[in-house]
């Protein structure tokens, strides 16, 4: 008979477990980068498959209001990272809606030419302002500083300041009221990529007083592989910016078919084309585990995994170096650790039934899910960990060769 971890005892979310299909023997410490299917979500695609697909067919767009689907799902994103209502859509991949924003940006600062990075930010992000500043005629500069040297390097010069507020590495989190702040006193403007955020811990985007956000569907808010992504835009900057990204779904009147671009209403502009209504409701239906949880207890439970994680491996297993930061204020749900043979190491992990990730050249990476983990999975986690290191389970052909795309 198992016994309660005492650290679960009192958990507030231990119920929320059910809620989630976790395959049996699996610990998963992976969904900051894809999250886990939620139980009800496949009889809620069933649904909107066989009965608003298959029996509405073209008549689903009213009857069912697939329309207005990204406005609905940016709502519910919303109110979990601080937006005003009517402030974020779900829509494209995270990507398309860093050019989006980007653009956006650079034209309500017109005189000024430089967005400025850290080399901590995930690559699509940096790529997409390359690509840009390559379009506007390599009129503008992308500069790339240290994340630790990002509050420095705020001058009078930049238009905009453009960064992911966890790092994908590390976890390391940046502080986004403050550097937030700190752009708007030197006249820029504050883009944040909330990919490793949203869902994870409390976001107030519109307390810290952002201009605009982007983020992931598919991690910590669990909308599956690919899912829709998000993007806000502050009320003060929504009418008063003109889209790069001129669709017709992103018209004032899609419908009227004018031969003339006019943009819609407020957050509604960030709209391009037909929305993916399959990956919609797959997101929406992912939501509702939200419904009745605060966020600030995901945040507790949160640390206090993160914590005793650390804590184990360090005692148990040596070898391992903490690369994430100690301090929980200045992290977000991800713990990183270096190890030479790290690729070999999550082999040999994912082998024996715990999934993280490996990011080159030697860091392994931990996600923390509060509302499927528990604090027992976390010490299984660590008695594989130790037993893998102690018998160079590792060192195994058959896990250094093996290949992988993630
Ligand atoms: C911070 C961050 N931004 C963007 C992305 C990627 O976005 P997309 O879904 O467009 O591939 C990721 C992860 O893939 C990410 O970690
Ligand atoms: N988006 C991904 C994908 O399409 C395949 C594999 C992994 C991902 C990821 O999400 C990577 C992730 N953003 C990261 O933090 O490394």
């Amino acid at each position: 008979m198992s016994h309660l971890h005492p650290l679960d005892e009192n958990d507030p979310l231990a119920a929320k477990r059910d809620a989630f299909c976790l395959p049996n023997g699996v610990i998963y410490l992976d969904g900051n980068s894809l999250g886990v299917l939620p139980a009800h979500v496949p009889e809620r695609m069933q649904h909107v498959v066989e009965k608003q697909w298959g029996e509405s067919l073209i008549r689903g767009w009213n009857e069912h209001n697939w329309i207005d689907l990204p406005q609905k799902v940016g709502n519910r994103i919303g109110r979990l990272v601080g937006a005003e209502q009517e402030a974020v859509v779900a829509c494209d991949s995270t990507t398309i809606n860093v050019f989006k924003v980007v653009s956006a940006a650079l034209a309500l600062r017109p005189g000024r030419k430089v967005i400025l990075s850290d080399n901590g930010n995930f690559p699509t992000d940096l790529y997409m302002a390359q690509g840009l500043a390559d379009l506007l005629a390599k009129d503008h500069e992308l500069r790339i500083v240290s994340p630790e040297d990002v509050a420095d390097a705020i001058t009078d010069d930049l238009a905009v300041l453009m960064l992911t507020e966890v790092d994908y590495k590390t976890g390391r989190r940046h502080d986004m009221k403050a550097l937030t702040e700190k752009a708007h006193a030197v006249g820029a403007l504050a883009i944040w990529d909330l990919a490793h955020s949203a869902g994870a811990f409390p976001v107030d985007l519109s307390g810290s007083n952002a201009d605009f956000a982007i983020g992931c569907g598919y991690k910590y808010l669990n909308g599956g592989p690919g899912a829709p992504a998000f993007v806000y835009v502050a009320p003060r900057h929504q009418n008063d910016i003109r889209p790069a990204l001129t669709g017709w779904m992103g018209h004032v009147a899609p419908f009227a078919f004018d031969l003339d671009y006019r943009p819609a209403e407020g957050i509604n502009r960030m709209r391009v084309g037909t929305p993916p209504v399959l990956s919609l409701t797959a997101l929406d239906a992912a939501l509702d585990v939200f419904e009745d949880v605060d966020m600030e207890v995901i945040r507790q439970k949160s640390i206090s995994l993160c914590e005793y994680f650390i804590a184990q491996v360090e005692d148990r297993c040596p070898e391992m170096e903490l690369v994430s930061p100690r301090d929980a204020e200045v992290r977000g749900s991800q713990v990183s650790f270096r190890f030479a043979e790290g690729y070999a190491l999550m082999q040999a992990l994912i082998a024996n039934g715990v999934i993280g990730d490996f990011r080159a050249p030697d860091t392994v990476r931990f996600g923390f899910t509060p509302l499927y983990l528990s604090h027992a999975d976390v010490a299984r986690a660590v008695d594989v960990l130790e037993k893998i290191l102690t018998t160079r389970m590792w060192d195994m052909d058959e896990f250094r060769m093996r290949r992988k795309v993630t």
